[in-house]
């Protein structure tokens, strides 16, 4: 594509450009470049090598000395950055959904998948935990990947034939523009707490920085479901309200879609779901309220994308769980179970914990820790957490990264003093598992669906399922 064409900017010596990219070792001759400032490092001081790789063309921002090759400034280079990615790779799902909040997002796009499957759509999903759809799973790097990557995926996937996507919206993506040249027919909020504060500049930074999808991404005469037991939810709902926009208000409250009544079952829980006034009667196969929430919000998006209500909620009596959260990984021999979740936050903790007690008669018991280089602030208060909703807390190593993971897991210890510190986490997971009585449960938090832990750069091969399943074969518990 000529770069006039890609920038829709008059070009006086347009080139031929074969490629996109943000990062200068990905340059092959005739590339694009985008220089970009970072976090990290800034993409500005890779001009040299990116044009040594072949660059053909530079996009950035204003002001920088001419070039050998055309050099286009710009004051939102990740903005035009987007733009081109969308013009370079033009398909997309006819319908696309995209999901944020900060808890709720993986769970959510999949089970507005499955529900879709059920009512005979072509239908994908991806982020966190990669990209599912009828082809089969592709892994992913990012939750919202970069747009290049991003708008590559949209366009193999509307490829293969599939006609409804949904995707998350990670608040990285949201504040780097990932998503900005997205075609979005509806959104979704989940909810806001704490996450990510090492980035966003407070509870406002990080709750304005979601609300972009709405109000700036998402068209004004685009539906939008929203969770209104979240006060942020509430905020969002009645902004949207004001844009114009048809808002679905569902929850414990939702005046659209009301959580009546929630029964537990050993595995299931029996909902009791008022929609648009009707009272529907379902068997949820999956435990834990969080999941009837994010099976609300999915049930919500699958009606404003067109799933007739009756056939939306008879799908949710078929949905399965999504890998990593509160999967099931075994029992002991006593028939106490093994839940392994991604709960990584204070509120996912806390909604975790009070998931499962409904199912616990005897004592819960954690295992969990918090990942380096991520929000500091969070770990003492995951640690409390602990220490009030658990009877027996295990803090263990998630992800230390470049940290010191003995920091990290006194950090954690501040809120939870009483807690056994064991560094190791397969050693954690045993130990948890040989506390088991019958009536217990272990709940080990932070990884889900994981499958390395990264110490300093490297990733060392991990499953927390793989793990306590090991354990248990061990232990003699199969
Ligand atoms: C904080 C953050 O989101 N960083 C992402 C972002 O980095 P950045 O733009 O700040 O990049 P940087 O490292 O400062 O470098 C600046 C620019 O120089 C370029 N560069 C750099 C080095 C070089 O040799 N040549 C070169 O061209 C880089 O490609 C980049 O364009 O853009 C990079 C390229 O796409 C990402 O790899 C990087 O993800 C880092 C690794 C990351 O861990 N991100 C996480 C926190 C993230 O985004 N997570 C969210 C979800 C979190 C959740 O699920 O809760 C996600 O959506 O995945
Ligand atoms: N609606 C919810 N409210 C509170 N906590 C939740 C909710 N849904 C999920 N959680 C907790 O958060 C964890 C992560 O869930 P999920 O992967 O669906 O969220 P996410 O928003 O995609 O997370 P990430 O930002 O890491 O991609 C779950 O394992 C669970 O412990
Ligand atoms: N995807 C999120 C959650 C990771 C959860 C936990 N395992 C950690 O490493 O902090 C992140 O990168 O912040
Ligand atoms: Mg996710």
């Amino acid at each position: 594509m000529k770069l006039s064409q890609l920038t829709q900017i008059p070009q006086e010596n347009d080139v031929e450009i074969s490629m996109i990219t943000a990062d200068s070792r990905q340059v092959k001759p005739g590339a694009l470049f985008a220089a970009l400032p970072g976090t990290l490092a800034d993409g500005r001081d890779y001009i040299d090598a990116a044009l040594e790789a072949g660059a053909a063309a530079i996009v950035s921002t204003k002001g920088l000395p001419q070039m050998a090759v055309p050099y286009i400034g710009v004051d939102e280079p990740r903005l035009i950055y987007a733009q081109m990615a969308a013009r370079l790779y033009p398909g997309q799902p006819e319908v696309l959904v995209a999901m944020t909040g900060t808890n709720g997002k993986s769970s959510t796009v999949d089970f507005l998948r499955q529900i879709w499957a059920y009512a005979g759509k072509e239908a994908a999903c991806f982020g966190t935990l990669g990209v599912e759809a009828p082809s089969g799973y592709r892994p992913m790097t990012h939750t919202t990947p970069d747009a290049v990557a991003l708008h590559k995926t949209l366009s193999d996937l509307a490829d293969e034939g599939v006609t409804h996507g949904a995707m998350e919206a990670s608040s990285h993506g949201l504040d780097q523009s990932r998503l900005d040249a997205v075609k979005i027919t509806a959104s979704g909020f989940s909810n806001l707490s704490q996450d990510h504060f090492d980035y966003h500049d407070g509870m406002e930074d990080y709750f304005q920085t979601k609300a972009r999808l709405f109000t700036e991404l998402t068209p004004a005469d685009a539906p939008v479901v929203i969770n209104v037991n979240d006060d942020y939810g509430q905020r969002l709902a009645v902004t949207c309200k004001a844009r114009g926009q048809h808002v679905m208000r569902v929850g414990w409250t939702g005046e659209d879609i009301r959580i009546d009544e929630v029964m537990p079952r050993a595995a299931s829980q029996v909902l009791s779901l008022v929609v648009h006034g009707k009272r529907y009667t379902i068997e949820l196969p999956l435990a834990g309220e969080f999941q009837v929430l994010n099976a609300v919000s999915a049930l919500g998006l699958a009606m404003v994308t067109g799933v007739e209500t009756d056939v939306a909620v008879k799908a949710l009596g078929h949905l399965r769980g999504v890998a990593g959260r509160m999967e099931r990984a075994g029992q002991t021999k006593d028939g106490a179970p093994i839940f392994v979740d991604f709960a990584h936050t204070e509120d996912g903790l806390d909604k975790l914990l009070r998931s499962v007690r409904p199912h616990t008669m005897g004592r819960i018991i954690i295992v969990f820790g918090c990942g380096g280089d991520r929000d500091p602030d969070k770990r003492a208060k995951m640690g409390a957490v602990a220490a009030k909703l658990a009877d027996v807390a295990i803090v263990t190593d998630d992800n230390p990264r470049t940290e010191d993971a003995a920091s990290i897991r006194k950090a954690v210890l501040k809120g939870c003093p009483d807690a056994t510190e064991i560094g190791d986490r397969a050693a954690a997971i045993k130990a948890g598992i040989d506390m088991l009585r019958a009536d217990d449960c272990l709940v080990i938090a932070g990884k889900g669906h994981e499958q390395g832990q990264i110490v300093g750069k490297t990733v060392i091969p991990f499953s927390d399922v793989e793990v306590a399943k090991a354990a248990l074969k061990a232990g003699g518990h199969d």
